[in-house]
């Protein structure tokens, strides 16, 4: 006692130094037993010495317990770590001290010490082995008892390992206790050694370990003999203390609620522990192996977690993942895949479920019951080239089906409208155009099935068309080709499929898998056809969708109505939407208060693929935003606004497109299949030489993909499709449209421009080798328009230019550009404000420029300057 006094007032890093510890393990120590302490220059208050201690203790008294079960091996183990111990520490003295290392002397004296000393080392080792997850050597020695032993160290809470060793050191009643038990128990647990069958020695031990709290009690004040008083008192009270607490020794059932209020892993441990009082009176049971047979992840999770899901140690997951290559500490966080292999290697099936958050609910994919899906209209839109017919035909198609099917109803614009053919509806979505459509599809909206690609006999396939053709095939949808104003004379729609073939559009006659209807829009002939073709398509393709769950949908079009508020015109593509349903709609949300169809009728529902237009937004919402329906207004409100916020950070943050500088980690991240590519260049024959150069180009299986080309300036259509195929443009001796370059910036869309075939090929392949080296990068600082030209003899030709954008400077290079194809490109020769040479123009000003070697220039053209950067690469 009064050595206790004199510890009290130590700091804690005296302690620590006084019983050969760590300051942090006393820490640790305190913190557990809810002792304030800060640091290692706390001082020990009154009384937290005595709490250590008997902290100690507890521990001490477990691996008693422990050793009694298991005589042989833990006596010997703990013989010599008691020995290590004593050594070390001389500085614990004392009659608990000196107990200790009499019995240790004793030990050795017996002879279990030369089994144990000669042992000492694989036992140790094996003793970690075990505490990692040795499990099943230990179940077929002794069932779980030594489980339970070794879980109950470590169960000791956070103090981990360091327990192991600690709880033998300052505890001088427990140093006596293995003696007492040692020496009564270990010739016993010799003979039974693999036994171990508690069994057997508690019998023995009975006094010394009977399991009730008070003959344990007992035991030990027997065992500790001269041991002081005092601490045989806080073993006592430790002990039972210790008991009732980790309900180490009392009735198994009570263990067994300790066990399950502690989470699955530490339950099994219990269950060791269970046996262990059992054995007492029961036969060793086997060990219930109560490995799951499936888990459920829902994303990453620790090392712990894990271990808890598959009902199994940490330590033993720890020792699986090291098997499989992977060192992690119990805190660590697992991916996916790693949880994966981990669950497989321990023969659990598991089940992903990766929960979508609400405010992403365009991600969310929902499985519907096979037997819940039912057949929905086909959706199409139709493409070609202007003046081809598109809205003459969209036109007849609707006046067909008002005189042909349903009767009244003014057929109103609301983005798409329905027909019926033979008892079957078509969907048309109502804004022709490969633009249109594609600016929906670069918004994620995924509105379409089908494409009727117009083409007019007396035009043939014109640019747009090509255009459309690539568009509809960038988004995988099957094309219906309808060769239009049949009725003109002289026209022959042959030419037109003759044509198509070079866009890998065969007719079926010509064994081809492409249909191709005859039609006027005008004349109002080849429609039906062109409807039951519509339907076959759909036929072949099922497009079916569940109509019993809530509606989702994409908005088509959406407008602020002077008389009704926010107007929203929808097309519902799975479940049933109804009069009252609370709503998001891109990061608008909603009620809907009416809802009328394209007949301009009032109606109460609308299932899939119905296109509707409803009142009842707060705000407008976007062409292309996702829609979907939710349980109330105020859910639908709170996922409005985290989508709100969640598009600021994204438009404020990173890019997702592809560009070249971050290609070869698409590819290396296994995102990418192919390089999707659209070229645009001066002339056919350059992009053609192209198109046949990229295409040989492969790196690490992925290839380029040209989804585009053609000859002419790179034009927002370009820029859009770019965008929704995760694009990059390369244009070829061409420039952007002043749109196109915008759209570009807001879409992120990669576009690089080049006037050397091979820089293409070689940028490319650099790009995606991850060996782009693009410490120079072309950056344009000003456009200068030519006003006028003079020429001057022995000068040349001067440009009069009236600096447009940014500013030109002396040391810039140039290019002239005229009608969006660059003519020229080389160094700017000279820069002058009237009759002074100057260093640069600013946007706003007139200058005299002359170009190094070219005078072919004209009014109209613009010059582009620009200067080569380092760029720094990540
Ligand atoms: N003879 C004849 N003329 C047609 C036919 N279809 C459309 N036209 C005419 O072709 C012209 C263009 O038709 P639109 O329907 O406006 O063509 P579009 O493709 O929608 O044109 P944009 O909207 O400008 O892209 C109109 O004058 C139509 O009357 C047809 O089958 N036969």
């Amino acid at each position: 006692m009064s050595k206790q006094e004199s510890k009290d007032k130590l700091r804690v890093y005296e302690y620590a130094k006084s019983i050969n510890m760590s300051s942090k393990e006393i820490i640790t120590i305190l913190k557990k037993l809810e002792i304030p302490v800060n640091n290692h220059m706390s001082v020990m208050e009154n009384g937290s010495v005595a709490k250590v201690e008997q902290f100690f203790n507890s521990i001490k008294s477990d691996a008693a317990s422990k050793r009694a079960q298991n005589p042989a091996q833990a006596v010997s183990t703990s013989a010599v770590k008691d020995d290590k111990l004593n050594r070390s520490n001389p500085s614990l003295q004392g009659g608990a001290n000196s107990n200790l290392k009499n019995e240790i002397k004793t030990n050795q004296e017996s002879g279990n010490v030369q089994n144990a000393s000669s042992d000492s080392q694989p036992k140790k080792q094996q003793e970690k082995q075990v505490g990692m997850n040795n499990r099943p050597n230990q179940n077929t020695n002794n069932g779980t008892q030594r489980q339970g032993g070794q879980d109950s160290r470590r169960t000791n809470g956070s103090v981990g390992q360091s327990s192991n060793g600690q709880s033998n050191r300052p505890s001088s009643a427990g140093s006596n206790r293995p003696a007492g038990q040692g020496n009564s128990s270990r010739p016993t647990g010799q003979g039974n050694n693999t036994n171990r069958p508690s069994g057997q020695n508690r019998p023995q031990q009975g006094s010394t370990t009977g399991r009730p709290a008070q003959s344990s009690g007992q035991g030990r004040t027997n065992s500790t003999g001269g041991n002081t008083q005092g601490s045989n008192n806080n073993r006592g009270g430790n002990s039972n203390q210790n008991r009732g607490n980790s309900s180490n020794r009392p009735g198994a059932g009570r263990r067994f609620e300790d066990g399950n209020g502690r989470g699955n892993y530490r339950g099994n441990n219990r269950g060791g522990k269970n046996n262990r009082g059992r054995n007492q009176n029961q036969p060793p049971r086997e060990k219930i192996d109560n490995t799951p047979k499936k888990i459920i992840v829902r994303g990453n999770m620790t090392v712990g977690d894990a271990a808890k899901l598959l009902h199994k140690d940490a330590s033993e997951v720890i020792k699986k993942l090291i098997s499989m290559g992977v060192m992690a500490t119990i805190n660590q966080e697992l991916d996916l895949d790693t949880i994966l292999l981990l669950a497989g290697e321990f023969g659990v099936e598991v089940e992903v479920k990766i929960p979508v958050e609400d405010d992403r609910f365009e991600t969310m994919e929902e499985n519907d019951d096979p037997a819940d899906l039912q057949a929905r209209p086909p959706v199409v839109t139709i493409m070609g080239h202007v003046d081809h017919g598109k809205t003459t035909l969209l036109d007849t198609i609707r006046s067909t089906s008002v005189t042909s099917g349903e009767a009244g109803g003014i057929t109103q614009h609301i983005g798409a409208y329905q027909v019926e053919i033979n008892n079957k509806k078509i969907t048309f979505l109502d804004t022709p155009g490969h633009e249109a459509f594609t600016a929906m599809r670069a918004r994620g909206a995924e509105v379409t099935d089908m494409t009727i690609i117009v083409v007019a006999a007396d035009d043939g396939v014109m640019p747009q068309t090509v255009e459309a053709i690539n568009h509809a095939k960038a988004a995988n949808l099957p094309i219906i080709v309808a060769v239009n104003k049949i009725d003109k004379p002289g026209v022959d729609p042959d030419r037109v499929k003759q044509e198509l073939t070079n866009y890998e559009l065969v007719p079926e006659e010509w064994g081809g898998d492409t249909i191709f209807v005859n039609v006027s829009a005008k004349q109002k002939m080849g429609i039906e056809e062109l409807l039951e073709m519509i339907l076959l398509v759909a036929e072949v393709n099922e497009y079916k969708a569940n109509p019993v769950k809530r509606a989702r949908g994409t908005v088509i079009e959406a407008e602020l109505d002077k008389g009704r508020g926010p107007v929203m015109r929808l097309l519902v593509q799975n479940g049933t939407l109804k009069v009252g349903d609370a709503f998001v709609a891109g990061n608008c949300f909603g009620r809907v208060r009416a809802m009328v169809n394209d007949k301009g009728r009032k109606i109460k529902e609308a299932g899939p693929s119905t296109p509707v237009e409803i009142t009842g937004l707060q705000e407008v919402p976007l062409a292309g935003d996702p829609f979907m329906v939710f349980e109330d207004e105020r859910k639908a409100r709170s996922i409005a606004d985290k989508r709100a916020i969640t598009q600021r950070e994204s438009d404020l943050g990173t890019q997702t497109r592809v560009t070249l500088d971050d290609l070869f980690q698409h590819i290396k991240d296994g995102e990418m299949k192919a390089l999707n590519v659209i070229i645009k260049g001066d002339v056919q024959g350059t992009v053609e030489a192209l198109k046949g150069s990229l295409a040989k180009i492969e790196v690490e299986g992925v290839r380029v993909k040209i989804i585009h080309s053609g000859a002419g300036a790179i034009t927002e259509s370009d820029i859009i499709l770019a965008a929704a195929s995760n694009a990059i443009v390369i244009g070829f001796n061409v420039r952007p449209e002043v749109q196109a370059k915008s759209t570009a910036e807001a879409e992120k869309v990669d576009v690089r421009l080049y006037n050397v075939i091979y820089n293409v090929i070689e940028e490319i392949e650099q790009a995606m080798k991850g060996m782009l080296d693009p410490e120079f990068k072309e950056k344009v600082i000003g456009h200068a328009e030519i006003r006028n030209t003079f020429k001057i003899s022995k000068v040349g030709t001067i440009a009069g230019c009236m600096v447009t954008s940014g500013k030109i400077t002396r040391a810039s290079q140039t290019r002239i550009i005229r009608d969006g194809i660059v003519i020229f490109e080389g160094k700017l020769d000279t820069l002058k404000r009237f009759k002074d040479e100057v260093k640069e123009v600013a946007q706003g000003y007139e200058c005299g420029i002359t170009i190094e070697n070219f005078n072919d220039i004209k009014e109209g053209d613009v010059i582009e300057a620009f200067v080569m950067e380092t760029v720094e690469r990540k």
